[in-house]
């Protein structure tokens, strides 16, 4: 299993710190949250803060876009260095021609879905991805609960993917901890977005080290 660890929850006055620090910690991918206050209910950060993480890290920045209209900022994000640019199916009305664009800049493709949306929702777009996020709690923020429920929507995803697209990898994100990924894993993750488990004021290490040992 991939392990993405999201920025949301890193100290930012120390943001190069944490980035380095969980890159030799051994995590797989930079998560970086984009959120617009509209999508959802908070404000992060752009395409200025990518380009920054872009410059400190040789890990692959998977970029996930809670915006409204996120066809308007694809080519920002790509020029800003990311290699994994996600987009939700609830943001955009046409979600297969964002998809196309993300990868006619030479990125892997996301599409994401919210807790509250039908999995059916991936169907028609899984042979065109090269990601399917599960948001596993409602966007936002960092540090919320494991919905339980999202379990048996892994199993179903796993199998619509494994029908549609095997190349495809399942990320889930949201409540990832010591006590859930036993169960994200079981059920077909293939990619657990951390946000809270890794950066806590613990060495990154330590808390990667912890998640590794469940699925031992
Ligand atoms: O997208 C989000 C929240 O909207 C996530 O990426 C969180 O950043 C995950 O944080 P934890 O639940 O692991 O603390």
């Amino acid at each position: 299993m991939h392990f993405a660890a999201s920025i949301l929850t890193a100290d930012f006055g120390r943001l190069r710190e944490e980035i380095q620090e969980a890159e030799r910690a051994g995590v797989d991918w930079i998560h970086l949250d984009v959120m617009d206050g509209v999508f959802v209910p908070n404000l992060t950060f752009g395409p200025i803060l990518v380009e920054a993480v872009r410059r400190v890290t040789a890990l692959p920045l998977d970029v996930h876009l809670m915006i409204v209209h996120p066809e308007r900022y694809l080519e920002d994000f790509a020029h800003a260095g990311a290699d994994h640019i996600t987009v939700h199916v609830e943001a955009t009305y046409h979600p297969h021609r964002a998809v196309e664009r993300i990868k006619d800049l030479g990125k892997k493709a996301g599409l994401a879905i919210n807790p509250g949306t039908p999995l059916q929702a991936f169907e028609p777009l899984l042979p065109y991805l090269d990601l399917a996020l599960l948001m596993t709690v409602n966007p936002g923020f960092g540090g919320q609960r494991y919905i339980p429920t999202s379990t048996e929507r892994i199993r179903g995803l796993k199998a619509l993917r494994d029908r549609l697209n095997p190349g495809c990898l399942i990320e889930v994100d949201g409540g990832v901890n010591a006590r859930t990924v036993g169960e994200v894993y079981q059920a077909g993750a293939d990619v657990a977005v951390v946000g809270s488990a890794l950066f806590n004021g613990r060495p990154v290490a330590d808390n990667l080290r912890a998640l590794r040992e469940v699925l031992e």
